[in-house]
């Protein structure tokens, strides 16, 4: 057994775990001196108390912010560039002490949380490069003596509001990009984990990015550091990952100021497996899918559909595969499946599990709090799942595999396609009119055929419909970062 009673002792690097937050290039507490406790989903302890900061200290991190950037813009892309190398080099060489913090603070296994700190620094890596690679255009001119070119530039200062799910990696995608381009980019990271974010922002004042060029806000009220982003003028771009319902809020708060807005939204992701599917690699495929993070992302599969020809097959392997995950403290050896981040979180799973039951579904294996106690929960699969049960329209964000039953591609097509989400999908079949044409008729960001596992920092990961706007990673990420600027020449005769 570990002991996590300091998690300070586990870290090589005890410095890397922060109670001050990064306001303005400056290490500070709260103007009020008043804290929030950051607790250890696994055991309840409480590992650090963070500032609790306000509207004051944000406004002071946008000012700064707002000075910062010009000189950080006037940079060549190369050098800024060479300080997210530098950057996403201290990242990888603190990937454990990282991925500890974040386990810590998330719950998410030791090595997935190690395969997240990875996968953000893999954000900061890509845009390093695209840093040199921001280009513009050059177009014929309309008449005789015009000459037509477009810049881009960066937007300017981009506040983020980022989620608990993935307290690195959804940073590192947002930061990234912005700092490439010339942005300055003051964060505010879930409550629950800020302490992720503050580690990345000491890595990132190491490799050398300047004072008031990335600053952390941590806060207990996020909905007062929100409208901050929304009203303050000097910020000129808010980019979130978290619930639709929050989405919202701020699109409406923003649209006073017109300002720029990428969202990353909910999902409601279908995952489709046909007759003519590999059926054990469609049940792995379901497994990284469905219990990644405890179920706790918005990509995972929250509808499992499966033809009536392979549906009991199908429903007997994962049963099998699912009970065989073991539950536990992410810092234990052999945990993979942590707790769920908190009570609201295991309430919202039961109620999905007993609205489903009550409407004639079976629990093939789990369904229950798990005998450890706290928010731990038995990773579960359903069957007999119809369309008038919760599971169907609202996103489980827990351990829970619904299977419901079709019979022809008509069908389920049309049943994934009956929702407000559009964010991931997926697909397992081995007939290649029926691969083309089903990637097609998915009304989804992103599908992945023959895979349960799409992200990666070289696609442009988003949604369509109520899942987002905009994309992160790929060439496309930075587009969301600058804006584009025509300049018109009128070239005089030289007589
Ligand atoms: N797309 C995704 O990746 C995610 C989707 N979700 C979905 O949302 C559900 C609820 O999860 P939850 O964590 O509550 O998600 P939220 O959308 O409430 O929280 C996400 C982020 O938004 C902040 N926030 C919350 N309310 C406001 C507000 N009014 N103004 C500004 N910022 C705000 C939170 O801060 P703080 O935590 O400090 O309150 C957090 O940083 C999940 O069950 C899941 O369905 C959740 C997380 C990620
Ligand atoms: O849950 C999310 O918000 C993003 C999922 C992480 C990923 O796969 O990139």
């Amino acid at each position: 057994m570990l002991d996590q009673t300091n998690l300070a002792n586990l870290l090589e690097d005890p410095s890397l775990l922060l109670d001050k937050a990064l306001v303005a290039g400056e290490w500070v507490a709260a103007d009020s001196g008043k804290t929030f406790d950051v607790s250890n989903p696994a055991r309840g302890d409480i590992l650090t108390p963070v500032p609790d900061m306000s509207r004051a200290e944000t406004a002071r991190a946008i000012d700064a912010a707002y000075v910062a950037q010009k000189d950080w813009a006037a940079k060549t892309g190369k050098e800024r560039a060479a300080i997210l190398r530098k950057w996403y080099d201290l990242m990888i060489a603190n990937a454990d002490d990282l991925a500890r913090i974040l386990t810590a603070e998330m719950g998410k296994p030791f090595a997935e949380a190690r395969g997240e700190i990875l996968y953000g620094a893999s954000f900061v890596e890509w845009f390093s490069e695209e840093a040199k690679r921001v280009y513009g255009e050059t177009i014929p001119g309309h008449q005789p003596d015009k000459r037509i070119t477009v810049i881009r530039q960066p937007v300017g200062v981009v506040g983020s509001i980022t989620p608990w799910n993935f307290p690195n990696a959804m940073i590192a995608r947002k930061v990234a990009p912005a700092l490439a381009v010339g942005c300055a980019f003051v964060a505010k990271p879930a409550g629950e984990t800020p302490l992720s974010a503050l580690a990345m922002a000491l890595l990132a004042e190491r490799a050398g990015v300047p004072k008031g060029v990335f600053s952390v806000i941590t806060s207990a009220s996020s909905s007062e550091i929100g409208k901050e982003f929304c009203e303050n003028p000097k910020v000129r771009k808010l980019t979130f990952t978290g619930s639709t319902e929050v989405g919202r809020i701020l699109l409406r708060q923003g649209a006073d100021q017109v300002m720029k807005m990428s969202m990353e939204l909910g999902g409601n992701a279908p995952f489709i497996v046909f007759d003519d599917a590999d059926l054990d690699a469609a049940v792995e495929g379901t497994m990284i899918s469905k219990y990644r993070n405890n179920g706790q992302t918005c990509v995972c599969a929250n509808r499992i559909y499966v033809q009536a020809g392979v549906y009991d097959a199908f429903a007997e392997k994962l049963a099998k595969a699912a009970a065989k995950l073991q539950v536990g403290d992410g810092l234990e050896d052999g945990v993979t499946t942590g707790p769920l981040i908190n009570a609201k979180a295991v309430d919202k799973v039961e109620e999905h599990i007993a609205d489903a039951v009550a409407k004639g579904a079976k629990v093939l294996s789990g369904g229950k709090r798990h005998e450890l106690g706290g928010t731990f929960f038995q990773p579960t699969v359903l069957t007999g799942v119809t369309s008038d049960m919760m599971v169907t329209h609202d996103e489980t964000f827990g351990p829970v595999a619904p299977l419901f039953k079709f019979e022809d591609e008509d069908d389920v097509i049309a049943q994934a396609n009956d929702t407000i989400y559009g964010l991931a999908s997926y697909f397992y079949a081995r007939d290649l009119s029926r691969v083309t044409r089903v990637s097609e008729a998915l009304e989804y960001g992103m599908v992945g055929v023959n895979t349960g596992l799409i992200s990666t920092e070289v696609a442009p990961f988003g949604g369509v419909k109520q899942s987002g706007l905009g994309r992160e990673g790929s060439s496309h990420g930075i587009d969301d970062y600058l804006e584009m600027k025509y300049i018109c020449v009128s070239v005089q005769d030289a007589g």
